[in-house]
């Protein structure tokens, strides 16, 4: 059995793929859907689309080009993966791509599972919970693009999608998969197309994967694919076996961090205590990017036989980040910074360099391309959500963390607590 997923973003992505192998499926990540037709050899094998933030036109569009793709590679379930606090915008594009994966299969149902308690994602009633608060009151209410104001999931798919939503609350849950296989089939005999399903720990989850084996179409978050990978996994939950063609291999390290966030900050400020580090200064990257770059690279060199990894980090602290905006322009400077960091780790390449740990999303993502790594083997887990990677045709590996993610020593153990 393959499973295929289709991932609306590329940290999403990876966030799921570290769960499957971590419960024992070997998994291979594809940036984008690909337009040769090469046989990529995994138990599973994760698309990373861009469509979270899209109209609901282009995001069916995309997702249905990934389902195609996966049912060519041999994929016969699928998981749609979205982001466990549900960001969706207003107009939504969750409820239809739901509904055209639905149709395309030839189904009737699917499951709503965005819960993912590792990391403080919970669905209790129907309600969705970020730690301690309802999503409502969480941050989330202030996401500059989806701004998530409602913590009701069923409420939530009904105002997106063509359905009808139902609710498996987690009593149910409690009394194990067999009860819940029944309320699915109660549901579906009233014609209940989306069925959240409550969640408030891992048991929950691995009901879910128990009771959902044979359900062509799943949704969720990251939470549901362990249940699911234990389920389907042929190497007995075996994650070393999982994850052995992604172990990263040794060769010098560099850390690139592009990202702003809270936690970035602490894992760079702890960093600089540890390893030689450079700050990345804005005006010069706007102004002399390549003759700039090519500065850093050499600092990068003089570097490269220390104990840990040199730094090279445009983080900065909200203040400090507002007065460059302030001064040269918000989208001006980060894709100052972002272009900065293609120039360097193409002139690092270049020079042999093979592993890549980098911090952000954004950043993340033009590390990767500018590298021309499409395609990637699952390795170990380094913090819940963040594994490493090494790219399917090329002797490169990388780390690649959403900002949010990873505990304050992350740079530092993903370079020592793995083998190289
Ligand atoms: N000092 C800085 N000045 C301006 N922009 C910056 C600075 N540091 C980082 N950026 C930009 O901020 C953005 C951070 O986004 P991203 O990499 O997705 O991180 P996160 O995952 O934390 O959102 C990137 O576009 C990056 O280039
Ligand atoms: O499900 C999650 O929380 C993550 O996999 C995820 O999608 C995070 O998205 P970003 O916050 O945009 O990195």
């Amino acid at each position: 059995m393959r499973l295929g997923v289709i991932a609306d973003d590329f940290t999403g992505a990876t966030d799921i793929a570290s769960f499957l192998v971590q419960n024992g499926m070997s998994t291979v990540q594809v940036n984008g859907v690909p337009q040769d037709d090469r046989q990529l050899d995994a138990e599973a094998i994760v698309v990373s689309l861009k469509s979270r933030s899209c109209a609901a036109e282009k995001a069916v569009e995309d997702s249905l080009a990934a389902l195609a793709w996966l049912q060519q590679q041999g994929c016969e379930r699928f998981y749609f993966k979205y982001c466990s606090t549900f960001d969706s915008t207003a107009k939504g594009n969750i409820g239809p791509v739901t509904d055209a994966l639905l149709a395309a299969l030839g189904e009737t149902q699917t499951v709503i599972s965005p819960s993912l308690p590792v990391n403080g994602r919970t669905v209790y009633q129907g309600h969705l919970f970020v730690m301690n608060q309802l999503l409502s009151d969480s941050g989330m209410r202030h996401h500059p693009v989806t701004p998530m104001t409602d913590s009701n999931l069923l409420r939530l798919m009904e105002a997106q999608a063509a359905g009808k939503a139902g609710l498996i609350a987690s009593q149910t849950l409690d009394l194990g998969a067999e009860a819940v296989r029944a309320e699915l089939a109660k549901l579906a005999a009233a014609g209940v197309r989306y069925v959240v399903l409550d969640a408030l720990n891992e048991q929950h989850l691995l009901t879910q994967g128990e009771a959902l084996r044979e359900m062509k179409l799943v949704t969720g978050g990251s939470g549901l694919a362990i249940g699911l990978a234990r389920q389907w996994a042929t190497s007995g939950w075996d994650r070393e076996q999982a994850q052995a063609a992604g172990k990263p291999q040794g060769g010098r390290a560099v850390v690139i961090s592009g990202s702003c966030s809270t936690m970035t900050n602490r894992q760079v400020s702890r960093y600089r205590q540890q390893a030689s580090s450079q700050a990345v200064d804005v005006e010069r990257a706007l102004q002399q990017r390549e003759a700039y770059a090519h500065e850093l690279c050499d600092w990068v060199a003089q570097h490269a036989d220390e104990p840990l990894a040199p730094m090279l980090f445009a983080t900065s602290e909200p203040e400090t980040l507002q007065r460059i905006q302030l001064q040269y322009g918000a989208q001006q400077s980060s894709e100052a910074v972002e272009q900065l960091f293609a120039s360097v780790v193409r002139e690092l390449q270049q020079q042999g360099w093979q592993r890549f740990i980098v911090a952000g999303g954004e950043t993340s993502g033009v590390v990767a391309q500018t590298l021309n790594i499409d395609a990637f083997h699952i390795g170990p887990v380094i913090s819940p959500g963040v594994p490493w990677v090494r790219s399917v045709t090329q002797p490169v590996s990388l780390a690649l963390k959403s900002g949010n993610f990873g505990d304050e020593n992350f740079f530092a153990r993903a370079q020592t607590e793995f083998v190289v």
